[in-house]
């Protein structure tokens, strides 16, 4: 393999999530999720932006699919929509709904487009929620029994299925921060849903292992920790921001105990963990997918709760329109770290892209997008220098296809390599996306 080529095989895909593009939340039997009320509880979602319509995926899906296939795309990562299954969260499954993601992969296969498949990304059945959701330990059930309904319907055709999305951000964000769904602020919440999450999939991994024939793995986000000095107080609030967002899910599931310093963070919130939580949590998984988005150059910062530790901004630097660095190198430091600290388990790039403002372009059925384009040429490089350096990386999916609802930030923030005008839905495939579709073609070759 010369250096500007990838490995054959490698897997070029793009990435969506139910909630963010599909639209019709309630449609043909579907039940509500944490989402559908969070964006209807007024003040939440800037603009009042919520996902009723969407991207119109729900619907769209053929059209969308042309698009991944004209632009070559081998793969496509989704997530299923658990409310859709299960109205309920438990108990009667919806047919109909089950038929969308069935026909869905039938048409990804047919276009000779791989489906990755995300059972839970953030959308939690609202009735799960009412009963307590991921502060209730029951749930690992609930979402092992969903997780078996999938799999019996769709394992052989769906080969690479991943339980969670980004557990750090459901837990931060709805828990401790109250940001995104369920809009929780509580500290002594957001350790036992953290736990909940990684006990549920481990559920749903051994719940593959005793149905599925195929790959199962965790996706997380990773952003790395640049310490902004040589401070003993820089040094350790960076530690603990690693520990935080980095290592407090991978650490269990490869090692089967948590990060040191999660006592520290959390004092007397952070719970005595029954230990043979840490045998379901540990099931093997056969990949890791790892989201990469930005670095974050860390001080020490007394006033910043609860991890005391912030991120310093960088003077040259360019940051996208979400407020976060452009750091290249931090995707190869990333990926080398993984591999480091937990071994040479396959990874998958299942996330990285950028939202940059898109001017309106004089040119019809153009989108010029030359930020996202430089975005996504230096990050393909630094997943091409992991891989130099022996990384076992075996994909790397763009977020996202689609401009689509970016949570409680609304439409504001553009990730897609495709436009959609959301007044008619109209799909333009930006110079990003035709630039992927060159790379996609060459195998790497032409970065
Ligand atoms: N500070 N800071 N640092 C970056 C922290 C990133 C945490 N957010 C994500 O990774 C979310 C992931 C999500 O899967 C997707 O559903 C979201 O649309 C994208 C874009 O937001 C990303």
């Amino acid at each position: 393999m010369c250096a500007a080529q990838f490995p054959n095989g490698f897997l070029w895909g793009s990435a969506t999530a139910a909630y963010q593009v599909e639209g019709s939340p309630l449609a043909d039997g579907a039940g509500p999720s944490i989402w559908h009320r969070f964006v209807h509880t007024p003040g939440l979602v800037r603009d009042g932006d919520t996902g009723d319509v969407a991207c119109d995926h729900y619907r769209r899906w053929k059209e969308d699919v042309a698009i991944m296939r004209r632009l070559g795309l081998q793969a496509y990562r989704f997530s299923v929509s658990w409310s859709r299954i299960l109205p309920a969260g438990t108990g009667h499954v919806n047919y109909a709904g089950l038929d969308f993601y069935d026909r869905l992969v039938d048409a990804l296969l047919e276009n000779g487009i791989e489906p990755l498949v995300t059972l839970y990304h953030w959308d939690l059945p609202a009735a799960l929620d009412d009963r307590g959701g991921w502060l209730n330990p029951e749930i690992s059930k609930w979402f092992a029994d969903y997780a078996e309904v999938m799999f019996r319907k769709l394992d052989g055709r769906v080969k690479k299925w991943a339980t969670l999305n980004e557990p750090w951000v459901v837990t931060d964000g709805g828990y401790l921060h109250g940001a995104l769904a369920p809009g929780h602020r509580n500290r002594f919440e957001a350790p036992i849903a953290s736990h909940n999450l990684l006990r549920a999939h481990g559920a749903a991994v051994q719940a593959y292992r005793a149905t599925g024939r195929h790959e199962i793995g965790l996706v997380v986000n990773i952003e790395p920790k640049y310490r902004a000095s040589d401070d003993p107080a820089d040094v350790a609030a960076t530690a603990r921001a690693e520990a935080y967002m980095n290592r407090q899910y991978l650490d269990p599931v490869f090692f089967g105990h948590y990060p040191k310093e999660m006592v520290e963070i959390f004092g007397e919130a952070w719970p005595d963990w029954p230990s043979e939580d840490f045998a379901l949590i540990q099931q093997p998984i056969d990949f890791l997918g790892v989201n990469y988005y930005t670095r974050s150059v860390t001080r020490f910062d007394a006033n910043a709760w609860p991890l005391k530790a912030c991120a310093v901004r960088q003077k040259q630097a360019t940051y996208t329109e979400t407020g976060w660095e452009v750091f290249a190198p931090g995707l190869t430091e990333t990926l080398l770290w993984v591999k480091r600290c937990y071994g040479n388990i396959p990874l998958y790039v299942t996330e990285n892209g950028s939202a940059f403002f898109d001017p309106p372009t004089a040119a019809k059925g153009r989108v010029e997008d030359p930020l996202r384009v430089d975005y996504l040429r230096e990050h393909l490089g630094a997943v091409r220098d992991a891989i130099a350096q022996g990384v076992d990386v075996r994909g790397y999916m763009a977020w996202s296809l689609l401009d689509n609802l970016e949570w409680s930030l609304g439409y504001s923030k553009r990730f897609g390599i495709v436009h959609v005008n959301f007044a008619t839905q109209q799909r333009t495939p930006k110079d990003s996306a035709h630039f992927y579709a060159k790379v996609i073609a060459s195998n790497g070759a032409v970065l």
